[in-house]
């Protein structure tokens, strides 16, 4: 038998979309990948953490394009067994919020996607870290991280729900006090940005740049309620630097201190740290990506 020259990687829950139209998907894959030459292979995920475990495989076995068919958190599992390979990261964008893709400005249809993901040529992008977890979109403590529990609790997937979790979860959400840099400060969130993006074209870092070597460190003070309508505004207007709630800073490392065991999420993935700190750098130019 030939060996497999591009792996496909299927969420069977990413986003909304049911199982058989993710079948579709596949066969649409498989047959526009045979025609440009490739031995394509597709899985479907079966576990959290299986997606890690397919694309180091693949690594192992050379293969040079596997592609996502899923959200940022397959995006993210797939994404981490690539770095610093010479294996390239389609991406297929059926998520909730596919915050990389959109970035990216990645074609948000599924066969357009497929056909970009199987045609297109890898280019180099960072990567950030935060303690030992990889991140490639976002990665953030306070509200973003409350919400990614929240949303991680939620039976189903996909934006309607995402919005109602993140409306619930801002009347229940307290502000609390962080050390930054060794500087303590209140926040709403603090949000280290790789893309701009946290998906559906919210936007917490509008100038980020995913080639320049750097990181967005989004610092957002407490707000009063009434200031929530124009803020909310703001991100999906690409425009919430210009608040005077929000301070954005480049940098290649922060060290987050908070008061107890941190939550944090990871390119929108929940995850309690067992420590009260947190490294983030970035690790540039480390992953290739089809454009
Ligand atoms: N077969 C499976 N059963 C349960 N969970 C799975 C399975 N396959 C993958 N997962 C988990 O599903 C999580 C969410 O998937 P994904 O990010 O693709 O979709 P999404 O959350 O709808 O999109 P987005 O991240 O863009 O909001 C992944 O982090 C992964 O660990």
């Amino acid at each position: 038998m030939a060996q497999t020259t591009l792996l496909a990687i299927v969420n069977p829950l990413s986003g909304t979309a049911s199982v058989q139209k993710k079948q579709q998907w596949i066969e649409f894959l498989l047959k526009i990948a045979v025609d440009a030459g490739f031995t394509p292979e597709a899985r479907f995920t079966t576990h959290p953490g299986h997606a890690t475990e397919l694309a180091t495989d693949a690594v192992r076995q050379g293969i040079r394009r596997v592609v996502i068919i899923g959200g940022d958190g397959t995006m993210n599992e797939t994404a981490r067994a690539l770095l610093n390979t010479q294996t390239a990261l389609g991406i297929v964008p059926v998520g909730s919020g596919n915050g990389l893709a959109r970035h990216l400005k990645l074609p948000l249809n599924p066969k357009k996607a497929i056909e970009r993901a199987i045609h297109g040529r890898p280019v180099v992008i960072d990567s950030g870290r935060i303690n030992e977890h990889a991140f490639f979109c976002t990665t953030g403590i306070g509200f973003d991280a409350y919400v990614a529990q929240e949303f991680a609790r939620q039976p189903i997937r996909g934006l309607p729900t995402y919005i109602r979790t993140t409306y619930r979860a801002f009347w229940n959400y307290q502000p609390a006090t962080y050390e930054i840099d060794g500087k303590p400060q209140s926040l709403f969130s603090l949000t280290v940005a790789n893309a701009g993006q946290f998906g559906n074209n919210a936007w917490i870092a509008p100038h980020a740049n995913v080639a320049d070597g750097l990181l967005d460190v989004c610092l957002l003070k407490p707000f009063p309620r009434s200031a929530v309508g124009l803020l909310a505004w703001r991100l999906f207007n690409k425009t919430l630097d210009q608040s005077n709630y929000l301070t954005v800073r480049p940098a290649r490392s922060v060290v987050v201190k908070g008061a107890g065991p941190l939550l944090i999420h990871v390119d929108g993935e929940p995850l309690l740290l067992d420590t009260d700190t947190a490294t983030v750098q970035v690790v540039p130019s480390s992953l290739l990506v089809i454009r």
